[in-house]
C-alpha cells in the first residue's frame, strides 16, 4: 500500500485463516476464511456479537493459538516460519496488549509495571515513558503499589505499559470494559492519540459504538467472516477483503 508516495509497511495480514473448537461432540468454527490487512498507523474497531471469535482472533495474532487452515503474516514474514523464539520476539519487541482486567503485575508498583516490557528489551526508561507517564496522569502515582489503585488507574498504567517498548501492533481486547462511560472514553481518546504519536497500529476488540467511533476503521466478525462498515450501523457491513 502507498501513501503519500510512500509505502506504509503492512504489519498484520491474515489470507484465508480458519479456526475450529470442538463443542461436545460437534465441531464449531468460529472463523471461516477470514482475510485482512493492517497497516501501519491503522486504527481498526473489531465488533462483533458475543462468541464470535473476536477474542479468538487477537489470540491467533498474537500466536496464543493456531488457524486450522489460512496464513498469517507478521510485519511481511508469514507466521508459519517463526519459532517459538521467533514468537517470543515478537511480542516482546513487536506487540503490546491490553486487557479487560488489565493483568498488571501486583506485586510491582506502577513504574516497574510500565517499564516491564523495556526490562525484557533491555531498554532503558525513555523520554517517551514519561511522556506516556505525563499524558495519562500517572507521575504522582508511579511509585504506589498497582493494587492500591482504582480500576481507571489501573487501566492508565495498562495502556502506558502497553505502549512504553514502542510496538509495531497494541491489540486491545475491551480495555475500557471495566470503566464508566466517562472515564472510558477519556481512555480511549489517549490510547488512540499516543497510539498515534508512537507509530503504533491499532486493532481493538470493543463493544461499545462510541469506541468504535474513535478508530479510523472498523471491522464486524459474524458467522465466522469480517466486514467493514463505515458508519455506526454494522448492519450495513459490507464483506470485503482487506487489501
Ligand atoms: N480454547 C477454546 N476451546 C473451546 N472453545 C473455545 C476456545 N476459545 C474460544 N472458544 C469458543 O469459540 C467461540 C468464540 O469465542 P471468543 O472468545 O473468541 O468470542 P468473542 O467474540 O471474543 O466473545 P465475547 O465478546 O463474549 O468476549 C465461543 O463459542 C467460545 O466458546
Amino acid at each position: 500500500m502507498q501513501k503519500d508516495g510512500f509505502k506504509v509497511q503492512q504489519i498484520v495480514a491474515l489470507d484465508g485463516i480458519s479456526k475450529s473448537f470442538i463443542d461436545g461432540h460437534e465441531q464449531h468454527r468460529v472463523l471461516d476464511g477470514v482475510t485482512l490487512t493492517l497497516h501501519q498507523g491503522d486504527t481498526v474497531a473489531l465488533t462483533g456479537p458475543s462468541g464470535s471469535g473476536k477474542s479468538t482472533l487477537l489470540n491467533l495474532i498474537a500466536g496464543f493459538d493456531n488457524p486450522d487452515s489460512g496464513a498469517l503474516s507478521l510485519l511481511g514474514r508469514p507466521s508459519s516460519g517463526f519459532s517459538s523464539a521467533d514468537w517470543a520476539g515478537f511480542r516482546r519487541k513487536q506487540l503490546g496488549m491490553v486487557f479487560q482486567q488489565f493483568n498488571l503485575l501486583t506485586p510491582l508498583n506502577v513504574r516497574d509495571n510500565i517499564g516491564f516490557p523495556l526490562a525484557l528489551n533491555r531498554q532503558p526508561w525513555s523520554a517517551w515513558c514519561e511522556h506516556l507517564c505525563d499524558r495519562l496522569g500517572l507521575n504522582p502515582l508511579l511509585s504506589r503499589a498497582v493494587d492500591s489503585l482504582s480500576g481507571g488507574q489501573q487501566q492508565r498504567v495498562a495502556i502506558a505499559r502497553a505502549l512504553a517498548h514502542r510496538p509495531q501492533l497494541l491489540l486491545a481486547d475491551e480495555p475500557t470494559g471495566n470503566l464508566d462511560e466517562q472515564a472510558g472514553l477519556e481512555v480511549m481518546a489517549l490510547l488512540c492519540e499516543l497510539a498515534r504519536e508512537g507509530g503504533t497500529a491499532v486493532l481493538m476488540v470493543t463493544h461499545s459504538e462510541t469506541c468504535a467511533g474513535f478508530m479510523q476503521r472498523r471491522w464486524h466478525l459474524s458467522r465466522g467472516r469480517i466486514s467493514e462498515y463505515h458508519s455506526a450501523d454494522p448492519s450495513q457491513a459490507q464483506e470485503t477483503d482487506h487489501g
